[in-house]
């Protein structure tokens, strides 16, 4: 018997919730190979009430079948005859018979959430997005230095910490570790920090803390925020060698839980309740600043997508995605502010 009818067991009903409407389909519990019911004795069966376009399993069990009629009249007639009744030409088998519901086709991933190209479309306060803010070249540098370094193995991803080591099982960094100043091969990206458009004036240094994270091809990164109380308002992540969407979610109050640490990697939580969810097309180069109530009350997260839709356009992340994130830890004192 034929699989992948298009069509399903209609959803257990409430009792005032209405039935699936009328139509040509109908789900048949009771009747299959597994209870001895063969695709001939079906069309047999129900051929009695009309024309019977096709028979097909409506799930592995072997004992529900999908039956298609030609006329939605025939259906009809089928389950006032044979619902809950014994059949006769099924050996006085009784069926259980309602109309069958198309199987709703699968979300692809994000793929309802339209992706912003730019941080204006995206809407979120505080949340800023440059594009092409290191040049290709150095772009090329950058990840030469990388990988040139040791980096350290997560579960999916490989990191490296600059500053100050972030601790993973707390979130949060170790502030009596302070592994020394941001390397060499940052500071041009810092230059270009201090004069990121809305980033006007600072007291101390801007960030003091890198994390480097190498998300091989398809790989993302839970829901999370950065620790309120680890960093200042400030976080920039620059994205190298390959692209991403970065989704943000706001959980109305109280319904967002922590993910919990399983083997140092975040729970995935991401089919949690509702939320107001916002995506944003990250290329490769660009600077993007989460501060305000982008840092503080939305939750950031990178979907493990190999392929993602933007805007109707199929972009492949076939390479790997390095990004340096640059905080600042809240032990000194000092001060910067958004330009509003
Ligand atoms: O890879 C990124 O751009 C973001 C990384 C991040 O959110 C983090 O390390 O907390
Ligand atoms: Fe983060």
């Amino acid at each position: 018997m034929a699989a992948k009818s298009g069509y399903t067991r209609p959803r257990p009903l409430a009792e005032d919730a209405a039935p699936p409407p009328p139509s040509a389909v109908l789900y048949v519990a009771n009747c299959g190979p597994a209870v001895g019911v063969t695709d001939a004795d079906v069309r047999a069966a129900f051929g009695a009430f009309g024309e019977v376009a096709g028979v097909q399993a409506a799930d592995s069990s072997g004992a529900r079948v999908i039956v298609r009629f030609h006329e939605p009249a025939a259906a009809e007639a089928a389950i006032a005859a044979l619902h809950g009744r014994p059949c006769d030409r099924l050996a006085g088998r009784v069926l259980h018979i309602r109309y069958s519901v198309p199987v709703k086709p699968k979300a692809v991933p994000g793929g309802s959430l339209p992706v912003a190209l730019a941080a204006s479309e995206l809407g979120i306060p505080g949340i800023y997005m440059v594009e092409e803010f290191v040049t290709a070249a150095e772009e090329q540098e950058l990840l030469a230095a990388v990988d040139s370094r040791p980096w350290k193995s997560l579960a999916k991803r490989r990191v490296q910490h600059y500053g100050y080591e972030f601790l993973y099982e707390t979130r949060n960094v170790d502030s009596k570790q302070f592994l020394g100043e941001l390397p060499a091969f940052a500071s041009m990206v810092l230059e270009k920090i201090t004069s990121f458009p809305v980033v006007k004036k600072c007291t101390t240094r801007l960030v003091d803390q890198l994390t480097v994270n190498e998300y091989p091809c398809g790989v993302g990164l839970s829901p999370h925020i950065d620790t309120h109380s680890a960093f200042e308002e400030m976080i920039f992540s620059l994205s190298l060698a390959g692209p991403c969407i970065m989704e943000f979610r706001k959980y109305p109050r109280g319904s967002w839980r922590a993910p919990s640490m399983v083997n140092g990697v975040d729970e995935d939580i991401s089919q949690e309740p509702e939320c107001i969810r916002k995506a944003i097309f990250l290329p490769p180069r660009s600077m993007l600043l989460m501060s305000g109530e982008g840092r503080y009350a939305w939750h950031h997260y990178i979907p493990h997508h190999k392929i993602d839709d933007v805007g109707g356009r199929v972009i492949k992340r076939n390479s790997r995605r390095v990004s340096f994130t640059f905080r600042k830890e809240t032990l000194l004192i000092g001060f910067c502010y958004l330009v509003p």
